[in-house]
């Protein structure tokens, strides 16, 4: 038995055209999103791989995404589930802090710590700061565990519970599942499902709109480590540059 998994990053976000930390501030898609949502819902029915369910997070980015690549695909129809738990890493206080000039001001160290190391989050938003998400109405079941901030391992504890119960029972129910979300939302995903250390997931970014593909064993173990872009090598250069960002 094998199941089919495709996670997919929402498009170029307005945010990621201006090289701003984003989190969980709710940025619509670029025009150039949009079309590499198209473009990744193309490449998934060329390859024949036609999604039976999808799952996003609560975030416009990651919706559009889903809704353009399943149109581009004509599975526009399928069933639909958002959890605030595949939502983007909350960033704290560096949410709306433009990336070279937080850089710039705090060096190279503290600045890739925030971004990419496994257990130290930025500094809490504050409630009342412009980009909180404090009192917005999707959220106002999530009392204590709404976040202020968080790093990566803060991602897996609160993204695997959703993976158990909502996505595990898709795939073994043999539907080929489409998740859509966020570049350190899947990062998280994909640590857990490859095993990489707490040290080597620093070095994994995942690129926009271009669909990766994982073929699961009955124990949900990857057949392949590390799964199967559909256009490899666009791929590997796409992430180079989310890796340089700041720079
Ligand atoms: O700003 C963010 O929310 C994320 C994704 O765009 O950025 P980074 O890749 O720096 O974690």
């Amino acid at each position: 038995m094998t199941y089919t998994l495709v996670l997919l990053r929402h498009g170029e976000s307005e945010w990621n055209a201006k090289n701003l930390f984003t989190g969980w501030v709710d940025v619509d898609l670029t025009e150039k999103g949009r079309v590499e949502a198209v473009r990744g819902g193309e490449q998934l029915r060329e390859a024949g791989l036609l999604p039976d369910v999808v799952h996003t997070s609560l975030q416009r980015r990651a919706i559009t995404t889903a809704h353009l690549a399943l149109d581009a695909a004509d599975r526009h129809w399928i069933p639909v589930r958002r959890s605030w738990r595949l939502n983007e890493r909350h960033y704290g206080a560096l949410q709306g802090k433009d990336k070279k000039q937080t850089l710039e001001q705090y060096g190279e160290e503290q600045f890739m710590t925030w971004r990419r190391s496994f257990d130290v989050p930025p500094p809490p938003l504050d409630d009342d700061d412009q980009w909180s998400q404090a009192g917005d109405p999707r959220y106002a079941d999530l009392g204590d565990e709404m976040p202020r901030t968080e790093c990566l391992k803060d991602v897996i504890g609160r993204m695997l519970p959703y993976w158990e119960s909502a996505v595990v029972p898709d795939l073994e129910a043999d539907r080929t599942v489409l998740v859509a979300a966020h570049g350190n939302s899947l990062r998280a995903i994909v640590k857990h499902l490859d095993g990489i250390s707490d040290e080597d997931i620093a070095g994994l970014n995942i690129p926009t709109g271009m669909p990766l593909v994982y073929r699961l064993d009955g124990a949900l173990q990857p057949t392949v480590v590390g799964g199967e872009y559909l256009d490899p090598d666009a791929a590997a250069e796409a992430a180079a540059a989310v890796a340089n960002q700041g720079r």
